[in-house]
């Protein structure tokens, strides 16, 4: 029986599904493209015609590519909760907070089921959420949320449901990746390819959202609660973005055999879930180091399946409005699946583990001046910490060269760790940082075998 009372394939029933749909940007628009061209393939699919019935944009007159004549246009989003026209409601505006937030909330208490894509949302309130929905009795679905046209929700929630999976994550946000993608194959400065990444709708409305690592944790949040079967405090996230990688790193890791990449990485350990979002160095030969551009990896790994990667495009009008179209399809079939793959019954977050318990490989980037002792100095508050040395890389003069220069210039000095506590990291590059000949704050990126 599906959330509308209207079976599909199951009960024969070929009534139409209506859907409202809640914003009409990239994804929106490409939502309502995709449902006309694909429309025998999709109600072959569903058992039964899926047709956009109700709109609520902000714009009227905005030429979007598509034909709004014969929906009903609502002012105001919410009225797609009680509209007696649609039976499920797409949220595509995005925001945590504000109307996206209240339109699902109304339209699931209304006993509506809702489509969204929008992660923020779900890795934030994902738990109240699903309560409200599996109070109501229908589905709330969000495979757009995650990795764009991957899918990842269908793959870890369902695919892998038989498995303890130990460990989720991979190449989570399609701009970021497209951005570093750019400054390393052609040497494009960051502003100018954002920019670009913006025009090809692969953006958040916010873009800092991309770049300061958000979104990526959004979506990690949400894949190691289906992973782990609990969903994850997204404040206990540890977030970084690409901000911070300098063209020099590129050029080293290059030379180190490495490329940079922003993962999102997801593991359970014996002593709790470990969630990070941050730059790291993965071997240049490592499957997900060749996803490139606007292409995510999602990676997971559990006790009988073993490793698998999952690769597409994680952003954009197309491959997202495919996701979202593939909700419709399960919501037209009767197909229905807990929002955290269980019950809410007794179903609490669970906080992730600290930065300081993280356990790593690190590559450390120093602007020193090239005079004698540098090295000697900095590879002494490292031993001080236990932390051991895998290798050193340094350009430029010998700092030994000419011990009588005072104004020595400035070289950067590149070292890569063994594994080491992350608490003991933090500390020694205090103290690197406060050497006299360290020119700024050292650059650190953990090394991962991808
Ligand atoms: N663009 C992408 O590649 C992907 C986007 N998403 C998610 O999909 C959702 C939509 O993203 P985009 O389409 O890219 O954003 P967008 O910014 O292109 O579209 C959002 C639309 O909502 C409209 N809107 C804002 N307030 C509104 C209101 N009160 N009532 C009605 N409409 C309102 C805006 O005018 C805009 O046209 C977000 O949650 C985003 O995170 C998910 C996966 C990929
Ligand atoms: N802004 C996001 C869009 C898809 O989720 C990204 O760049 O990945
Ligand atoms: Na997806």
């Amino acid at each position: 029986m599906s959330a509308d009372g209207k079976g599909g394939q199951a009960g024969g029933d070929t009534t139409p599904l209506r859907i409202g749909v809640a914003g009409l940007g990239t994804v929106g628009a490409g939502l309502v493209k995709l449902l006309r061209a694909n429309e025998s393939i999709v109600a072959d699919r569903a058992g039964r015609p899926i047709v956009v019935t109700a709109v609520a944009a902000r714009d009227r007159t905005r030429d979007r590519g598509i034909d709004l004549a014969g929906l009903t246009w609502h002012d105001d989003a919410l009225a797609l909760a009680h509209d007696p026209d649609i039976d499920v409601v797409v949220e595509l505006i995005g925001g945590a907070e504000g109307i996206a937030r209240r339109l699902v909330t109304a339209a699931l208490q209304a006993g509506r089921p809702v489509v969204t894509a929008n992660k923020a949302l779900v890795a934030i309130h994902g738990a109240e959420l699903a309560a409200l929905a599996e109070r109501a009795g229908v589905p709330l679905t969000f495979e757009a949320a995650v990795a764009g046209g991957i899918p990842a929700i269908k793959a870890v929630r369902e695919g892998l449901a038989a498995d303890r999976l130990v460990r989720v994550g991979g190449i989570l946000n399609g701009t970021c990746n497209y951005i570093m993608t750019a400054m390393r194959e052609s040497g494009r400065a960051f502003a100018d390819v954002l920019a670009e990444a913006q025009a090809l709708g692969y953006a958040e409305a916010d873009p800092s959202t991309d770049v300061d690592g958000i979104d990526a944790a959004h979506k990690l949040a949400i894949l190691a609660g289906l992973a782990f079967g609990r969903p994850v405090a997204f404040s206990s996230v540890h977030v970084e973005g690409i901000r911070a990688i300098d063209a020099l790193d590129l050029t080293f890791a290059r030379e180190l055999g490495y490329r940079i990449k922003l993962l999102g990485l997801a593991r359970r350990r014996e002593d709790g879930i470990e969630a990070r979002v941050h730059p790291c160095l993965v071997p240049e030969r490592a499957p997900i180091a060749q996803v490139d551009g606007v292409f995510n990896a999602v990676v997971a790994e559990g006790a009988f399946v073993g490793r698998l990667m999952l690769e597409g495009r994680g952003a954009g009008e197309g491959p997202t409005a495919t996701a979202v179209a593939a909700d419709l399809i399960d919501i037209a079939r009767g197909n229905a699946v807990p929002v955290w793959g269980r019950s809410t019954d007794g179903l609490t977050q669970v906080e992730a583990l600290p930065r300081a318990a993280f356990n790593e490989e690190y590559y450390l980037r120093l602007n020193v001046h090239d005079r004698p002792g540098v090295i000697a100095d900095v590879t002494a508050v490292l031993r001080d910490y236990g932390v051991s040395l895998r290798s050193m890389l340094q350009h430029g003069r010998a700092a030994s060269d000419d011990p009588t220069v005072a104004d020595a210039p400035s070289v950067p000095l590149v070292l890569v760790t063994h594994r080491t506590r992350e608490s003991a990291m933090i500390e020694a590059l205090a103290r690197i940082a406060a050497l006299p000949a360290v020119i700024g704050d050292p650059a650190m990126i953990r090394i991962e075998a991808g």
